[in-house]
């Protein structure tokens, strides 16, 4: 195993972010990562997603030094020093010597380029007026259905939340705290600052797993009651089928990637619970008994997310939404023949786009006369997050003070009995 070091943490990351602009996603890349020590890893990961959250406005820096585009390795150097200099607050000397060394082993093309990077590095050091550049703006595709949906200004304060990145927010097996761990109004915990997450107190316990408060939510909708069987549909990696298990259901977790569901069973060995598992299209898949409740966290744009993963402006185009679309309500259509009458459903997506979530639900009941929308009655729900359908759309721009939360749509649907 390699030497801790930074620049293998800054190796580490330049991997990473041409893996992003080959279309690899960055939780795809972590084989990239295994030589390195877990704590070069996690410093890796960190420098490549904030390089990603700020790439544009790096970008404005350097285009006022730099004369001619350089190539795209030596871009990316440039890119993640003119981060670390002026977002980390990194020393300019060690910062800049690293980067032209990065440079200088990018063969011919990094050689040549070696003294321009030293020389537009130094006065990158010296910019003043970083503070001033607003938050980078998503994506056409994304930016104008975001801003049809909720306006202007909500817009900028969801690009600002996603600039400010998300902090670590877990979900307890049993009441209780972990120490440095803030408690969140709805039940979550938050912890705010660089952390390795297997080294937190109770992790080898499993006492809790990380799970962002707003996709804790879900499940608390549901509210699981021991001994009820349920069905946690598109599963993996489990945070829900966890939190359903933890409540003493019989948790049947569904997901189509055995790969995926492999994780699943780990979580749960981790915290010693326990869930059936079964790799199966949710759209064959038959339950062996009655259910009593079905959990449907559906496949997504995953919009809500872009705090958590910034590389996912720079890999998608939108292209896939509607047959996503389609599917969530072919989803939603197999899940109400699922469950007996009387029966409760909670459909959620982490997705910002109200054509996964609020129209998904209004479509819904259009087909199914009689399918109600039962709104929540939670902890620390503030009642401007409770749509007009009666489900609860989260934002990434909430709770702004306190680190934000992942956007997702959910609804708890009842079957009419
Ligand atoms: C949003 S993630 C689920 C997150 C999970 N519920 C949790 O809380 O950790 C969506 C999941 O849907 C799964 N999936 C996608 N299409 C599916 C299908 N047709 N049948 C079953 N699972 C599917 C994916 O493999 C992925 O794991």
């Amino acid at each position: 195993m390699a030497k801790p070091g930074k620049d293998l943490a800054r190796q580490g990351a330049l991997r990473l972010l041409q893996g992003v602009r080959e279309g690899q996603s960055l939780s795809d890349q972590s084989g990239v990562l295994k030589r390195l020590l877990p704590a070069d890893q996690a410093r890796a990961g960190r420098l490549a997603a904030e390089t990603l959250r700020h790439m544009d406005r790096a970008d404005e820096v350097l285009q006022v030094y730099v004369n001619r585009k350089p190539a795209p390795q030596v871009l990316d150097v440039l890119r993640l020093a003119t981060v670390e200099l002026l977002e980390l607050g990194g020393a300019a000397h060690g910062v800049v010597d690293a980067a032209v060394e990065l440079t200088r082993a990018q063969g011919k093309k990094g050689a040549a380029a070696a003294g321009m990077v030293n020389a537009v590095l130094r006065k990158v050091s010296q910019h003043q007026g970083w503070a001033d550049i607003t938050p980078q703006e998503l994506p056409d595709w994304l930016r104008d259905s975001i801003s049809d949906a909720y306006g202007e200004e909500t817009t900028l304060a969801i690009e600002a939340a996603h600039q400010a990145g998300a902090p670590l927010d877990l979900t307890l097996k049993a009441a209780g705290d972990v120490p440095g761990a803030e408690p969140l109004p709805t039940g979550s915990l938050r912890i705010t600052g660089p952390v390795q997450v297997s080294a937190l107190p109770g992790f080898a316990q499993g006492d809790w797993w990380v799970q962002d408060a707003a996709a804790a939510i879900p499940v608390r909708m549901l509210d699981p009651q021991s001994g009820e069987k349920i069905a946690d549909l598109c599963a993996a990696p489990g945070g829900k089928t966890l939190q359903l298990a933890a409540a003493g259901a019989q948790v049947t977790a569904v997901d189509i990637s055995a790969a995926r569901l492999r994780r699943v069973a780990e979580n749960l060995e981790r915290c010693q619970l326990s869930a059936e598992l079964v790799a199966a299209d949710v759209l064959e898949w038959q339950p062996d008994g009655r259910l009593d409740a079905i959990l449907l966290d559906a496949p997504c744009s995953a919009t809500g997310t872009i705090r958590r993963h910034p590389d996912l402006p720079y890999l998608r185009d939108g292209s896939g939404i509607s047959a996503l679309v389609d599917l969530q309500a072919r989803m939603i259509d197999h899940a109400i023949a699922l469950l007996p009458p009387g029966g409760r459903l909670v459909y959620a997506v982490c997705s910002l786009l109200p054509d996964e979530g609020e129209a998904q639900i209004a479509a819904a009941q259009a087909r199914y006369p009689g399918l109600t929308v039962e709104t929540p009655d939670l902890p620390g729900i503030d009642p401007d997050w409770i749509t007009p359908e009666g489900g609860i759309r989260l934002r990434p721009d909430y709770w702004a003070e306190r680190g934000g939360m992942d956007g997702f749509f959910i609804a708890r649907l009842r079957k009419p009995a």
